[in-house]
């Protein structure tokens, strides 16, 4: 059933905008089977904003069936490169047209700063569909010598087929982008799912998808919760591929029940994962201390601590650690918490009060196992706002130095010499990425060689570039997004092996020589080999 419950949203600087709050399928908004929907909150004031469809396990099969349509009938092999190419490029136009009102849904929906949404999260989210664009009609195999006389062996990299896309809250618009662009470059078709508290700029995006040209069904978006939605969607029988960002937890389950359906496989990469962290981010007494500050708050606050890769295991060589730690609370004071549409605003408000609670319980158990620098207390009386919070003196066995916290909270502690400091860094499930600042090229070099991280920032952190790939070792993840890596995520290989030993009959008749000559290869002509592969196509050998 079609769904025109457009809903008009309101933005605290008067501008506005119509959203539709259908699940989006076969490039259509409609209603879920059951009717249910469920409600998005504003977290700055814990508001309602407006109620959007949930799908049940029979909307996900009808969105699972409309992209398998699309794939087989529409999209996949029937549509080339120079078209994926041509579509995605226009749906990064139509995003850039609408930028503004993307980057106000995101500062709205998930609470980031209004001037970072519009200075990161929207131009590095059509950066990266036009970079996939770049890559659409790029996208091909290899020849292989086996040997030239009798073989032909050629490679095609094919797409999976339908993709489940499972997304998280920190960065809605981004993390679409880099899911939808290496699939449908590749020519995949999607069924995307929205994290329960961020739907809105994904909704946008159905618009733009439609205006853009994209064939019903190749992009499909179902909204709701996790064990009820996303279940449904990663141990569905029709899904050939997941890719996931997430919560650690989650990502093993989603890896044991996308095996356990259709044994989806990690070594083909039909399940890439993007999990937590627990960074380390080293600071040499040889660096440049005031760019260190600088990179090392980025680093722990940007997003609002609320980075899988945030560096919130800061090791201080011991004799620039008072004076490291002195400014570093200096910055935290300065940079302003508050409502995410002021111009001045560094920091918004977490997600959602179950975030806000979590962080709050890590900061509690921060202030009895460590010494509180700065911060930990909750900012205003409405929405969750936390204050920036800094530790410092934490025993390594502590719960604020081993979990992954996921909000503005850093532990700050020293360190003697390089192989203390890597063994201390490296003493984590996580591997996601690092920091390290130092003047020494040498030592750079040699710490980033022996860190088991996925990135590694040389005096910057938390600088992406779509061009980038990204990902973890150990339980950070599975596989790599971005970049030319990603596409890998995306393609089958196929090998295509010609037996080339033809005989030519009187009259240029060509026949499949009979087995024993085709075994001795013997009465073949090299010089044919051209003519016999034009004709390949067409010849039933
Ligand atoms: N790597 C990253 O970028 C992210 C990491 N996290 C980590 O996860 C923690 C908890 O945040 P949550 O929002 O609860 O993360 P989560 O892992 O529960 O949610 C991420 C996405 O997975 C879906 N999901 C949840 N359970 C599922 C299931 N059983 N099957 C399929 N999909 C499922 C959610 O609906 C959402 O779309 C954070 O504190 C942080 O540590 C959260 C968001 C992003
Ligand atoms: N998950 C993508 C980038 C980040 O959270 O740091």
């Amino acid at each position: 059933m079609q769904r025109d419950e457009v809903v008009t949203i309101q933005f605290p600087n008067g501008s506005s905008t119509q959203i539709n709050t259908g699940l989006f399928v076969s490039n259509k908004f409609i209603s879920s089977e059951s009717g249910k929907s469920f409600e998005v909150f504003n977290p700055t004031n814990g508001k309602v904003i407006c109620r959007v469809a949930e799908a049940s396990a029979k909307d996900v099969d009808n969105a699972v069936q409309a992209a398998r349509d699309a794939f087989e009938q529409s999209w996949g092999l029937h549509v080339n490169g120079f078209e994926r190419a041509r579509l995605l490029n226009k749906l990064a136009d139509l995003m850039e047209k609408e930028g503004d009102t993307l980057a106000m849904l995101e500062a709205l929906d998930n609470g980031k700063t209004l001037a970072m949404a519009k200075a990161a999260d929207v131009p590095k989210s059509i950066q990266c569909l036009r970079y996939y664009a770049g890559w659409a009609d790029k996208i091909h195999g290899k020849t292989i010598e086996v040997n030239d006389d009798t073989n032909l062996v050629y490679t095609r990299h094919e797409p999976i087929g339908v993709c489940a896309q499972i997304i998280p809250w920190n960065f809605p618009l981004l993390m679409l982008a880099w899911k939808i662009g290496p699939a449908l470059a590749t020519g995949n078709t999607i069924v995307m799912k929205t994290a329960e508290q961020t739907p809105l700029s994904a909704l946008k995006v159905c618009e733009l998808i439609v205006q853009a040209g994209f064939p019903p069904g190749v992009f499909n978006i179902v909204m709701g919760f996790g064990p009820t939605t996303g279940a449904a969607l990663s141990s569905h029988m029709g899904v050939d591929k997941i890719a996931f960002t997430g919560s650690t937890a989650v990502g093993r389950h989603i890896l044991k029940s996308a095996s356990e359906s259709n044994l989806k496989k990690t070594q083909l990469q039909q399940i890439t994962l993007e999990l937590g962290g627990k960074s380390p981010n080293i600071i040499f007494d040889d660096a440049d201390i005031a760019q260190a500050i600088k990179w090392s708050n980025f680093g722990i606050y940007f997003n609002h601590g609320q980075c899988c890769a945030a560096g919130s295991r800061i090791f201080v060589q011991e004799s620039i650690y008072p004076k490291f730690i002195e400014e570093f609370s200096k910055i935290s004071s300065q940079m302003s918490v508050g409502d995410p549409f002021h111009e001045t605003t560094f920091q918004g408000p977490q997600i959602s009060q179950l975030q806000f609670d979590r962080i709050m319980n890590h900061i509690e158990i921060g202030k009895k196992d460590a010494k509180l620098l700065y911060g930990g207390n909750r900012k205003g009386e409405e929405g969750y706002f936390i204050e920036q919070t800094v530790f410092t003196d934490v025993p390594e066995d502590s719960r604020i130095m081993k979990e992954e916290i996921f909000g503005p909270v850093v532990v700050i502690n020293t360190f003697k010499d390089e192989d203390e400091v890597i063994r201390r860094a490296n003493s984590t499930e996580y591997g996601l990425a690092a920091g390290i600042f130092t003047r020494d090229l040498s030592r750079a070099h040699r710490v980033a060689r022996r860190l088991q991280a996925g990135t590694v920032w040389i005096n910057h952190y938390n600088d992406y570039a779509m061009n980038v790939p990204f990902g973890g070792y150990k339980q950070s993840g599975i596989g790599r997004e971005l970049g030319k890596y990603a596409l890998a995520n995306y393609t089958s290989i196929k090998s295509v092996n010609i037996n080339l030993v033809l005989c030519l009959s009187e009259g240029h008749k060509w026949f499949k020589s009979d087995e024993n000559e085709c075994f001795s290869r013997s009465p073949f002509d090299t010089n044919l080999s051209t003519v016999i592969l034009h004709q390949f196509s067409t010849q039933v050998i």
